[in-house]
This record gives structure tokens, sequence and C-alpha cells, in this order.
């Protein structure tokens, strides 16, 4: 288990992490969520002492700088591209390997597992983006550890490459290790995490379980689908619901429950074809959720801002003129 106690970090008068404390429980998969510049590369920097800052995290109890093999305990993957620049893939896990008293042979193991052992005596400086996070998850899983951090693991992978992480983080969770996982990509988080931690300009904003986070942030809908659709609208409004008409005559209700709408129209007589709770993505609820602490804004898009990009302003005409 990894307990991370009232982390904080400034940058100058920026504070990048800011009193954050939580959990993260072995068994499963929690990921780590937060738009760009939230802070969470620099929160984990700080668990893992590569950054100086406040506060502490314990690693089974224990503090990073107490263990004496840190790589058997803790795999760590923070930077896709930082590996040796003349070794080769194998050269360099083997050297890692001797550092933590393990088997030269594990080298191979680890790069077989993570299907890089064609390539072994390539230098990594030729690999793409999905090679090298395959190879830093090699070097992560290196000494067995009960813990994984891996800050985004599937920036670069292909779709056959996030499965088979998802697949891999989901296995290696379900044999009781604990893995901490940074992502931007909301479907895949939604696939694979069973905790979230998210955070927004490095202030916790939840941590708990992810269907508890879509249901904290979005607001669930009923579909309805009746030939007494016009009678029974007015009966969900008088209810307190929002009812909005979909195209092909179905009734989307929000503000009040499936049950609730069943038990209604059985009550008035209405008949229903079809009711059917449609809950929101992680997508929805992460906007909803750290849309106020997004601190990176762009424009919003629409034919005025596409404009932006195309036609030019009148200082450019001006310029153009000048040096026909
Ligand atoms: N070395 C640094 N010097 C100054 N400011 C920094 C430094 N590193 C990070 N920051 C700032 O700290 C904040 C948190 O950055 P961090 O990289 O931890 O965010 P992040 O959530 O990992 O972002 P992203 O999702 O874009 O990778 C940002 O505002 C960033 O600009």
């Amino acid at each position: 288990m990894i307990t991370a106690q009232s982390l904080r970090k400034r940058y100058g008068d920026k504070v990048a992490v800011d009193d954050l404390s939580f959990e993260v429980q072995p068994g499963l998969v929690t990921g780590f969520l937060g738009p760009n510049g939230a802070g969470k590369s620099t929160t984990m920097r700080l668990m893992l002492d590569l950054d100086h800052g406040s506060g502490e995290t314990l690693f089974d109890g224990r503090r990073f700088d107490t263990i004496r093999h840190p790589m058997r305990e803790i795999g760590a993957v923070l930077e896709a591209k930082s590996f040796h620049p003349t070794r080769t893939a194998r050269n360099h896990l083997r050297m890692l390997a001797a550092g933590s008293a393990l088997p030269a042979s594990r080298a191979d193991e680890v790069l077989e597992f993570v299907g890089l052992t064609e390539v072994r005596n390539k230098k990594p400086s030729g690999f793409s983006l999905g090679m090298a996070q395959r190879l830093g998850l090699a070097q992560a899983l290196l000494g067995d550890p009960s813990t994984l951090i891996l800050d985004e693991p599937a920036n670069g992978l292909d779709p056959h490459g996030i499965h088979w992480l998802r697949d891999v983080l989901k296995s290696l969770a379900a044999q009781g290790r604990t893995i901490f996982v940074s992502s931007h990509l909301l479907s895949e988080m939604s696939l694979m995490a069973d905790e979230l931690v998210v955070i927004g300009r490095g202030s916790m904003i939840y941590n708990g379980d992810v269907d508890g986070f879509v249901k904290r942030f979005t607001q669930s809908t009923v579909r309805v689908k009746t030939p007494d659709a016009s009678e029974f609208v007015e009966t969900l409004r008088g209810m307190g619901a929002t009812v909005d008409t979909v195209p092909d005559g179905d009734l989307m209700v929000s503000g009040v429950d499936a049950p609730t709408i069943g038990d209604r129209a059985h009550d008035d007589g209405i008949r229903l074809h079809e009711l059917a709770t449609q809950t929101a993505s992680l997508e929805t609820a992460f906007i909803s959720a750290t849309g106020a602490s997004e601190e990176y804004v762009a424009h919003e898009v629409n034919e005025e801002t596409t404009n932006m990009l195309t036609e030019p302003s009148a200082a450019d005409d001006t310029n153009r003129g000048g040096a026909a």
C-alpha cells in the first residue's frame, strides 16, 4: 500500500502540489488523473524522492530512502525515454539488474514479457515512443516489485499495445500488487482503473472508486420509449424531471430515476416499451470535475475561432503587400 501524506511542492510563487494526501491500495489499479499542469508528474516525483518538497510517502509503511533495493519493491517509469544513450536495451537492463543484486537472466525475462526480445541488442535511442514505453515497463518489472508507479505508460502505444498494457496492469494488480498509473486516455482508464485520484491545480478533487466519481460529477439520464410520450412528458416535468425528446421520439429524462419513472407510468396506465438508465462516461465526469481547475484553457472550437487559423489578418495583408 502507498500512503501519501501532505505532499507539497512550489516552484517560486507557483504551488504545483498543494497538500495532497491519499492512499493507493494493493490488489487494485488506481488511476491518477488531472488536466495538463495539474501536478501529476510532480506528485509522482515527490513520492519517489526525485524532487524536493514537503510531506511524506510510505510504501508498505516505509519511506523510499530506507528501502535497500528500491527496484525490488517499487517499479517506476516517469519518463518514457530516459535510457542510457549507448547501451543496448539488454545491457541497460543487465546493468540495472546487477545494481539491485538480481540475476542477469532477469533482463531477458522482462524483455520477453514486454515483447522486445527481437530488438534487445539495439540501442533504445532508436526506439519509437511505444517501444520505449515497453522498455520502461520492462525496467520497472525487473525487480518483480510489489508496487508500480507509471506516468502515462500508454502514451505512444498503438491500440494493441494499449490493450496489452491494460491486461498486464490488471493482472499485476490481481496478483496483489499496488498499481498507481496516470493517463490522459480516459476511455482506457475507465476500463483499467478500479480507484481514482483526481487532482486539479495541485489539489485533491476526488479520491475513491470510478463509479462514485462518475456519479458525483454527472447526472445519469433515463431513456424512456413510450407510445404515450406526449402525455407522459407533462407528468415527468410535474415530477421535477428535465425531459428532452430525441429525434426517434424517445424521452431523455434526468432528475428522476428509472424505478420512480416506471412506478409512475404503471400508476398512470402509461405503456413503456423501454426504460434504460444511461450512465455518463468518465470523460464527461472528468470535464465536469476539473473544468474549473484547468490551467491551460484553449478557445472554444467554433467557426470564428477556427477562422483565426485560416484567415489572414489585416496586418498580414499589409506585410504581404509590402513584400510583393
Ligand atoms: N521544473 C519546473 N519549474 C517550474 N515549474 C514547473 C516545473 N515542473 C513543473 N512545473 C509546473 O508545475 C505544475 C505541475 O506540473 P506537472 O508536470 O506536475 O503537471 P502534470 O499534471 O504532470 O501535467 P501534464 O498532464 O501536462 O503532464 C505546472 O504548472 C508546471 O508548469
